[in-house]
């Protein structure tokens, strides 16, 4: 049987998504659920801690899923990177090197760890290639995080060269949707801004601060363009490269930042605090590989902002 027969053929098939309370995990969730998929293992973190190996190596052995997508991680955006790069790197070492080991260790047929696109040097060419990995030294407001990222690239492929095990790796680009984080410090951007010009709309202030010059490029694909990108590259790659997922679309934070007023209705005035870094000055990837196997986003940004903000007023409320 094709790999895409055996994966979308078998809808009772324990699939288990890691992290399915998150921005990611819950957008593949809502994907696997719309393709009629009937069997998922769920697990919140406080139910099952993934940094602690005996309870990972446990829920293995008894559960034993077919299929995992490691969608749990510590996750932040440029100032919680920077601030914590201590648990950056040993909480996304520990959930990977737990999950991806107990995995092969219990006959999972297939697991989809996702990285970031972080993983690629500070000044790597653009659009960059999947071959720029490790070409460069890496931007330092997160280099903790991608070398974590990196480690768990170079897991699943030394688990496919020794043991044959079917570990696949996806790239994403920045992501943003229903269920990301809003944290007013520790988010990325794009909810980082929704939240703060929705405050000011409704506090009626005259001028809201964003963060660094503005001048910085950034790729953005909604989440449930990549939770269609995670299910098909399940379906359709069993490669040992790393595959990037992004939009192709770039733009300037000050652009995104009129974006995001422009959406949340907010009239008041833009304020630069360039105290706060601005990381990676670009990073739009190339996604022709993924293009080639037959994947394309399709959500505009403009579009998923609408979508996202919408969400944000039903389930956010503040
Ligand atoms: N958001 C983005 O822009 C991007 C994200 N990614 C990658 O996508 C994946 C998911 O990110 P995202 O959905 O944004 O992150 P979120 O923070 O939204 O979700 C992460 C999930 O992992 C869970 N988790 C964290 N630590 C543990 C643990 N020790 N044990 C069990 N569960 C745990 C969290 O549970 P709880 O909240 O209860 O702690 C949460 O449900 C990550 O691998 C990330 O690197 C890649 C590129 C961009
Ligand atoms: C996905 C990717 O995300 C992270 O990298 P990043 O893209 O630099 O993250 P960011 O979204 O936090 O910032 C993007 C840009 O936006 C500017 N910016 C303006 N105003 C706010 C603001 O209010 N909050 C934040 N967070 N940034 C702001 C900020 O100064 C920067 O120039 C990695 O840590 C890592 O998590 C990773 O892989």
């Amino acid at each position: 049987m094709g790999e895409t027969d055996s994966f979308f053929s078998n809808k009772s098939a324990k699939i288990f998504v890691a992290g399915h309370r998150g921005l990611v995990g819950s957008a593949i969730v809502r994907k696997l659920q719309s393709l009629g998929f009937t069997n998922l293992l769920l697990r919140t973190h406080a139910d099952l801690d993934l940094t602690r190996q005996s309870d990972v190596e446990s829920f293995f052995a008894d559960e034993k899923p077919h299929y995992v997508v490691l969608a749990a991680a510590k996750v932040g955006g440029i100032h919680a990177n920077n601030t914590y790069p201590a648990d950056f790197i040993a909480i996304n070492l520990q959930i990977q090197t737990n999950v991806i080991d107990s995995s092969y260790r219990h006959g999972v047929k297939k697991i989809l760890f996702l990285g970031s696109s972080c993983i690629y040097p500070k000044f790597a060419p653009q659009p960059i290639p999947e071959n720029a990995l490790l070409s460069g030294p890496l931007e330092p407001t997160n280099e903790w995080y991608a070398v974590a990222k990196i480690a768990g690239i170079k897991m699943c492929q030394a688990y496919r060269i020794q043991h044959g095990f079917d570990a696949i790796s996806a790239m994403p680009t920045n992501l943003y949707g229903p269920n990301d984080n809003f944290h007013p410090e520790n988010s990325h951007v794009l909810p980082a801004l929704m939240r703060r010009f929705h405050k000011a709309k409704v506090e009626g202030a005259k001028e809201v601060v964003v963060w660094g010059t503005g001048s910085p490029l950034r790729e953005f694909l909604h989440v449930d363009d990549l939770a269609d990108a995670v299910v098909f590259l399940l379906g359709n790659y069993s490669g040992l490269e790393h595959v990037n997922v992004g939009s192709g679309k770039e733009v300037t934070i000050k652009e995104l930042a009129e974006l995001v007023k422009e959406v949340v209705g907010f009239e008041g005035e833009l304020v630069w605090d360039s105290s706060k870094p601005d990381g990676t000055p670009r990073k739009l990837m190339a996604s022709s590989k993924l293009a080639s196997l037959g994947w394309n986003a399709k959500i505009s940004l403009k579009d998923g902002l609408i979508d996202t903000y919408k969400w944000y007023l039903e389930n956010v409320k503040q």
